[in-house]
């Protein structure tokens, strides 16, 4: 690692240097007045950099972000990769049962939030679940939350390639990953038990029912993050809810709540928390007893005529995100997360 333990005052301006050489080149603006202290400090770190190349900026500015997560003198906790939940783990738990295979986020001290393991594990569920002898497929969370999105760590844990071969590997899993829903032949069913955010909203407009909790609420900040839609919801979310509605949850963020979600058609019903599970489990051990042909027929009649179209979208959407995770806008609002500056 290029770096090593600095604190959180010199560990920010030093990271302020690193992104300004990566993100404009060497220094090229005058030096601010004695006085304005703040703004001196993040030009002396930047100045100091020299001639060094953009490209060489850009890899120790990720390198000094990850080694934040490693710190032991930070408040950041971070599992290395090597060290989080491997397949079989309980990250995700995955039981078949009355005719529906149910597959439950498992992490509820981070939301759910979904690790690299996790998002290759979910794959692997789909897969067996497509084949398996259920009529229906649940994707549900354990705990307060449904699902807090892409676990922000995912960021830190950058490969020998460096972050452009992070942000390539990235975009590969996303579309893969995607494409396993655009494909998944039997009736597909979200039980939202809580707040759902990021990639575990846009893909519930290529689920065929969103039952959810009137706790839960529905949240995508993108721009916040400094990212943009996937899951091919810059498709579905217009087509859902019109334009305009998408906009304002795709590109400014608005956060919904259940019964919001409903009106606009991303949520087929609510219901009381109190009963939530019960009456949910009642209904679907009541869908999983007809007869399971007729119910991927009709399924597949009904989503086939768009399937093309949807693996052009997620296509597009995870190349325009490789490029995201590549920006200034991007790495900050991670960065500002890590160290604990920000929430949503
Ligand atoms: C193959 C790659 C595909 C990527 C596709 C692109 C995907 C995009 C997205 O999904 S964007 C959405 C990303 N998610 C977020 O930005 C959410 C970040 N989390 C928060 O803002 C908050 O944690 C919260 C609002 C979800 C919940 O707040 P609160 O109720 O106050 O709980 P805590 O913040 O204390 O959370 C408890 C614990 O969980 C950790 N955590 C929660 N969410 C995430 C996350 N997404 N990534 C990493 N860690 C998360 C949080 O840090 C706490 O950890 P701690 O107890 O402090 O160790």
């Amino acid at each position: 690692m290029v770096f090593g333990i600095l604190s959180n005052n010199e560990a920010k301006k030093e990271r302020k240097g690193w992104m300004k050489q990566a993100t404009e080149g060497p220094c090229n603006v005058p030096k601010p007045g004695v006085l304005d202290f703040i703004n001196k400090a993040k030009w002396d770190a930047w100045n100091a950099l020299g001639s060094l190349p953009k490209e060489t900026a850009r890899h120790n500015y990720v390198d000094l972000v990850s080694s934040l997560s490693a710190s032991s003198e930070s408040s950041i906790q971070v599992t290395p990769a090597a060290d989080r939940k491997q397949p079989g783990s309980d990250a995700l738990v995955v039981t078949s049962q009355d005719g529906i295979t149910t597959i439950t986020l498992n992490r509820p001290d981070k939301k759910n939030a979904l690790t690299t393991q996790m998002y290759h594990d979910i794959m692997l569920a789909l897969e067996a679940a497509s084949k398996d002898d259920s009529a229906i497929t649940v994707l549900t969370g354990n705990g307060d939350y449904y699902c807090s999105g892409n676990d922000l760590t995912n960021f830190t844990d950058i490969p020998p390639g460096g972050v452009e071969e992070k942000a390539r590997s990235g975009a590969v899993l996303l579309r893969d990953f995607v494409d396993r829903f655009i494909d998944f032949p039997k009736p597909l069913v979200a039980v939202v038990n809580g707040p759902a955010v990021g990639i575990s909203v846009t893909i519930l407009g290529l689920f065929d029912i969103v039952y959810a909790t009137d706790r839960a609420t529905f949240h995508t900040p993108f721009s916040h993050l400094g990212q943009s839609p996937e899951g091919c919801s810059s498709y579905t979310f217009p087509k859902i809810m019109g334009p305009s509605k998408a906009t304002e949850m795709l590109v400014f963020g608005k956060k919904l709540t259940a019964r919001e979600a409903c009106t606009q058609g991303l949520v087929t019903e609510v219901f009381p928390d109190s009963t939530f599970q019960k009456e949910v489990w009642v209904r679907l051990k009541a869908y999983s007893k007809l007869p399971p042909n007729a119910m991927r027929i009709s399924k597949q009649v009904i989503r086939n005529t768009e399937k093309e179209k949807l693996h052009a979208i997620n296509a597009e959407e995870s190349n325009i995100l490789r490029e995201r995770w590549l920006s200034d806008e991007c790495m900050n609002a991670v960065v500002s997360f890590l160290s604990k500056k920000a929430k949503l």
